[in-house]
């Protein structure tokens, strides 16, 4: 092991995997440091979840080197299973119990638990502490599964698409949880569909597109880096609107207003959005 492995929670270098025909990873290189929110963006089968199950360590892979917590997934026991966090969507929980009783008895499946209590608290179910797990919502399912997930107290949480389905305000209420976990050190790892979520609660993100990394880094930086440049719009005489992309809007608009003697109609300037950003490095730009 490098030193420079035993400095980061995951440490992947050119990961691949293949599911007959299909590449669904090819090449993928992460360099993840402890403490950090982590994003893994991309589109429908860009291979976010293959990766994470290869992280989790239920995932054969057919190529690359893989390091979480100083361990290879594919080679690790139970010792470093209870320092990583898997939030399961399976409906894993029995649907009888109670909260508090479920989240008690997962307690036991640790060598060294956090309090049930603490963990209830932390996920904002302590109204629901004494209601049966089938009488859940969905946001507040999904929050019992996290409370399964951090029980035992790892290091570092592994979660794929924790938000499919939420409503903007389970949402936003979900990132809190994130963010209160985040400021307690542990590492996240998360995949999402969604670049609002990436944006807000990354430190940083690789996004991933059919199995490659096509760009990583801080999400403002990100930005900056790929989304240079603004798209001028304007109408002209003959009332075609018109558009065009340059790195050099000010020149551009002062060569319209050249050209039309003053005011230049309808006059628009954007500059990219990370959603752009994204788009354009996942290729999906004409499919919007
Ligand atoms: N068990 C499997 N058997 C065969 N092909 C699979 C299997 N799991 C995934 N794939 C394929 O591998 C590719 C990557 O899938 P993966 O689920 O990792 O992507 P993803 O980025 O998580 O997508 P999504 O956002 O839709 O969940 C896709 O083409 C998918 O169809």
């Amino acid at each position: 092991m490098t030193a420079h492995t035993d400095e980061l929670a995951v440490d992947v270098r050119g990961l691949r995997k293949r599911y007959d025909e299909v590449t669904a990873v090819d090449g993928v290189d992460l360099a993840i440091r402890p403490g950090e929110v982590f994003g893994i963006l991309g589109p429908n089968g860009a291979g976010k979840s293959t990766t994470v199950e290869i992280l989790q360590g239920n995932r054969a892979r057919d190529g690359g080197d893989v390091t979480v917590l100083g361990t290879d997934p594919a080679a690790a026991g139970r010792a470093w299973r209870s320092r990583v966090g898997i939030v399961w969507q399976d409906e894993s929980a029995p649907a009888e119990l109670t909260v508090r009783e479920t989240v008690r008895h997962f307690a036991r499946y640790y060598p060294r638990p956090r309090d049930p209590e603490e963990v209830i608290a932390l996920v904002g179910l302590e109204e629901k502490a004494a209601r049966r797990v089938k009488g859940l919502s969905g946001g507040q399912r999904r929050r019992l599964d996290v409370a399964l997930g951090v029980i035992g107290g790892p290091e570092l949480l592994l979660l794929d698409e924790p938000t499919t389905g939420f409503d903007p305000a389970a949402r936003r209420q979900f990132w809190d949880l994130i963010r209160a976990l985040a400021d307690e050190g542990t590492t996240i790892v998360l995949t999402t569909h969604y670049l609002e979520e990436a944006e807000a609660l990354a430190h940083r993100l690789a996004v991933i597109a059919k199995g490659k990394v096509v760009a990583e880094g801080e999400p403002a930086a990100l930005r900056r880096r790929y989304g240079s440049g603004a798209t001028v719009e304007w109408t002209d005489r003959d009332g075609t609107p018109r558009g065009e992309h340059t790195e050099t809007p000010t020149r551009t608009v002062a060569d319209l207003t050249r050209r039309f003697g003053g005011e230049i109609p309808d006059l628009r300037i954007t500059r990219p959005t990370l959603e752009d950003v994204y788009l354009r490095l996942t290729g999906q730009e004409d499919t919007r």
